[in-house]
């Protein structure tokens, strides 16, 4: 109907590109002649199923489509593929089913959340920090034995980790080689995570140590009011290394992720 695209007609309106956040292969061979006509087309997605390039790769399936686009568009940015002060169409899927909705967006390059800079970034490896963030999210959902768990990872930088922390009883991973994303691993976290303290993990993935008790300069570190010891000691302990964090809160079954001594990413487990 044209009277309809006299309404929405704007939301397209001279954008600088198009970004398709994981569209199916069909949906991207009807959108890519339009490239030819001058209309870049960026694809999103946990992987690049379409073959596409540019392609900006997303750790997780967000489902919040405001975490979703701006994590695209921040690896956009950091890739170079767009800049400051572009405006997107961004493409989406919000109900099950296919692209379904599109927003007009203008990339911001000042206010950067860091979700890209945590998982890209990041001295650990991407996967071990996708995977750690998976754990703590089926642990959030399922708890342990019904019950709400909390847990605390500090992953990447583990020797300075180590030092500025101290055992609360025996390291049950002291003699073993075992690394996050191993089945076994995941049953071994979700057990050793009804006992205090914090695990420790290489930044290849390598789990160092359970039960450690955090000590870092907690100075300059400023994390919301609110959050107790655990989640200061992963702020703090970010900041004083260069490790990061991801924090199952019990209290509220939000999982936090710290960077820098700052609060990246705060994530609902049962929205997954
Ligand atoms: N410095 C620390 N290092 C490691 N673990 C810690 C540290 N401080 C607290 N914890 C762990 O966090 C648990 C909960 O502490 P607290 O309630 O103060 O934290 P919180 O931030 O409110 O977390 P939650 O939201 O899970 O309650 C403690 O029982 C302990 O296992
Ligand atoms: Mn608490």
């Amino acid at each position: 109907m044209d009277g309809l695209d006299d309404v929405f007609g704007e939301i397209y309106d001279d954008v600088d590109a198009l970004v398709l956040f994981s569209p199916s292969g069909s949906y991207y061979e009807r959108v890519a002649p339009l490239e030819d006509d001058g209309l870049d087309v960026i694809v999103v997605g946990t992987e690049n199923t379409v073959g596409a390039d540019p392609f900006v790769e997303l750790p997780l399936e967000f489902s919040a489509v405001a975490e979703r686009v701006r994590f695209g568009l921040e690896g956009a940015l950091e890739q170079g593929i767009i800049e400051g002060g572009d405006v997107l169409a961004c493409a989406t899927s919000v109900f099950d089913g296919g692209i379904d909705t599109v927003s007009r967006v203008r990339a911001n390059a000042e206010d950067q959340l860091g979700l890209y800079d945590l998982f890209s970034k990041s001295r650990a490896d991407a996967d071990v920090i996708k995977a750690v963030f998976e754990v703590a999210i089926n642990l959030g959902k399922k708890g342990q034995k019904g019950k709400p768990v909390g847990a605390l990872f500090v992953v990447g930088d583990a020797g300075n980790v180590m030092n500025k922390s101290r055992p609360l009883s025996y390291n049950p991973f002291e003699k073993s080689h075992v690394h996050v994303g191993d089945p076994i691993v995941t049953v071994m976290l979700k057990e050793f995570s009804r006992l205090d303290g914090a695990f420790v993990i290489s930044d290849s993935g390598k789990i160092v140590s359970a039960y450690r008790y955090l000590e870092p300069a907690a100075e300059g570190v400023d994390i919301p009011k609110g959050l107790g010891a655990r989640h200061m000691a992963a702020g703090a302990i970010t900041r004083d290394t260069n490790s990061i964090a991801v924090v199952l809160s019990e209290s509220d079954g939000m999982v936090r992720a710290f960077k820098a001594g700052e609060l990246i990413l705060e994530v609902d487990p049962e929205a997954y």
